[in-house]
């Protein structure tokens, strides 16, 4: 498969990386990460070791089987301008956050999949990626059902030993982990603490609150998400991944922009007082710093 990764920071390189053992891998991403792949290739360490040899430009190609879109969610809507012009069979985001897809379904002329990932990255160099832990890839239709352009998809990634599964219930599985990340990553944001500590007394109230908010909106878009699902999802989240500084924690710790717009953002409003809280908190925050107007 011809496969373009746009957006090759920690998670488009890693996968990227790991797809280009098989397939032909195209990553598009800034200097002086694409230029140092192009003069010594693409170094992958840690709980996977393997060096690669991609293309990579910070342009993108005018054709490929497969875009994967692996930009912060705020950047998807230059993805997406981006990868107009480019002659595509299908686009996948495993990016976090609501509304990606169809950001990418409104400006190409393709089908766009959906998808999830729990596989760590993080970049640590020019040319150099480190996989911090292997997880698995949840991919298939935005929409739900069956879909052959995500089995094809699922296969690609299989034959690059890329832990992966087609699943015919995308909706769901976004709402759920829409549920996890706004109960975890603006609450250790703000706290600067651990995904564990939120399993405490006081912050543990209000990671169970942003998670069940987010599932009556899920309900409310028809998705059949109860309280009890997304609660017991965050809280296995936290214990499981108790050690982690959460993405949007390092995020505010390197001074950037956070994917709060597009995760806690998402359900703000007078139904969803807790994550209206959370997102009102960290946008003051990015206005502070000139992340944002
Ligand atoms: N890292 C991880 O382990 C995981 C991440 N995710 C999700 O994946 C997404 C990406 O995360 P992550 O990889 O950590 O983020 P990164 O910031 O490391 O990667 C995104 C990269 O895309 C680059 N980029 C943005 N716009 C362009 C453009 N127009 N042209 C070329 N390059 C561009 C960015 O460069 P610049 O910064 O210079 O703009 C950056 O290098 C997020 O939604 C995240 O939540 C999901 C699961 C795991
Ligand atoms: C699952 C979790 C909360 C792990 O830290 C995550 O996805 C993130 O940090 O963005």
């Amino acid at each position: 498969m011809d496969v373009v990764v746009f957006g090759a920071g920690s998670l488009g390189s890693l996968l990227g990386g790991l797809l280009a053992r098989t397939h032909d891998v195209t990553l598009v991403g800034r200097r002086p990460h694409v230029d140092r792949i192009r003069e010594q290739g693409l170094r992958v360490s840690g709980a996977i070791e393997t060096t690669v040899g991609p293309d990579a430009r910070t342009d993108v190609p005018p054709s490929a089987d497969l875009a994967l879109v692996t930009v912060k969610a705020y950047d998807t809507p230059a993805a997406a301008r981006a990868l107009a012009d480019t002659s595509l069979d299908c686009a996948l985001s495993l990016q976090n956050g609501l509304g990606n897809e169809r950001t990418l379904a409104d400006a190409l002329d393709a089908p766009v999949l959906a998808g999830t990932c729990t596989y760590g990255a993080r970049l640590t160099g020019p040319g150099e990626v480190a996989c911090t832990g292997v997880g698995e890839v949840v991919l298939g239709a935005r929409e739900g059902g069956p879909s052959p352009v995500a089995e094809r998809v699922g296969r690609a990634f299989d034959e690059a030993d890329v832990v992966t599964r087609v699943a015919d219930d995308m909706p769901r599985r976004l709402w759920e982990k829409l549920a996890v990340n706004a109960g975890i990553n603006a609450p250790t944001a703000l706290a600067r603490v651990q995904n564990g500590a939120l399993l405490g007394h006081d912050a543990g109230d209000v990671m169970r609150a942003a998670a069940r908010e987010v599932a009556a909106a899920a309900r409310a878009d028809g998705v059949e998400l109860t309280d009890e699902t997304a609660v017991a999802a965050v809280e296995r989240v936290a214990d499981a991944t108790a050690d982690n500084r959460s993405s949007m924690l390092q995020d505010v710790e390197k001074g950037r922009r956070t994917e709060v717009d597009s995760i806690n953002g998402v359900v703000d409003g007078p139904d969803a007082p807790v994550n209206q809280t959370l997102t009102a908190l960290l946008r003051a925050w990015e206005r502070e710093r000139g992340l944002r107007r």
